[in-house]
């Protein structure tokens, strides 16, 4: 439906602090929106699945466009997981927890997978838009001021995602290229925005 009004900004629906800084840095102006510290219910399942029920639950709450986020980190050798599951394995065993999960396999490498969500508001189907970025699962280096980027190593690079300039991942990660879809998504709908409000 090319130039669909919309009467409100994208309310972007995240309770994590360092998503919200990567995705304003990422999308900069290009589409106007808010954000709103929610943490929502994290379902169990596939990881489109698990986005798409989110955008459900935020467009609900929200009554308004929304877009969510939901990052996996997937070990090969462990045939995807931790996953979705990511955030509990990181808080329950840490950095070095992880690192021993692949103690048994040489099979080092893992991929970060970005599913962005975005629906027009409650009852209709959220949209999905997936970024992901090949690496490996090393020993923690670099600053450790968001989640696991200290032990993934993206492939192509000697620095861990902590390690590089935050310029050089979100040119790289599996949130940009998630970002570049969402981008191409809302460029060839053509959505108009009433307000000009910016977060
Ligand atoms: O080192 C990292 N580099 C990243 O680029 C990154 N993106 C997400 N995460 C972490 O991986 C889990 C995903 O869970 P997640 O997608 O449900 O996030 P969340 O619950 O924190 O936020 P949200 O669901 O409210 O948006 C959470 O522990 C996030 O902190 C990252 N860690
Ligand atoms: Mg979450």
């Amino acid at each position: 439906m090319k130039g669909l009004v919309l009467s409100r900004p994208v309310t972007f629906v995240t309770g994590n602090a360092k998503k919200l800084e990567e995705v304003r840095a990422i999308l900069g102006h290009s589409i106007p929106f808010n954000s709103l510290k929610l943490d929502l219910p994290e379902q169990q399942g596939e990881p489109e699945e698990i986005s798409r029920e989110k955008a459900r639950l935020a467009a609900i709450q929200v009554n308004g466009p929304v877009l969510v986020e939901d990052t996996c980190l997937c070990f090969n050798a462990l045939k995807g997981l931790p996953g979705p599951y990511i955030k509990w394995f990181l808080q329950k065993i840490g950095h070095e927890g992880l690192n021993n999960l692949l103690m048994a396999y040489e099979d080092k490498s893992a991929y970060a997978l970005c599913v962005f969500s975005f629906a027009l508001g409650p009852n209709v189907e959220p949209v999905t838009f997936l970024g992901k970025t090949l690496g490996k699962i090393v020993p923690p280096r670099g600053p450790n001021d968001f989640g696991w980027d200290p032990i993934f190593q993206p492939d192509g690079y000697e620095q861990t995602y902590a390690e590089m300039p935050k310029e050089e991942k979100n040119k790289i990660s599996h949130r940009y290229k998630a970002l570049d879809m969402v981008k191409s998504h809302f460029a060839e709908v053509g959505y108009k925005f009433e307000t000009d409000s910016l977060i």
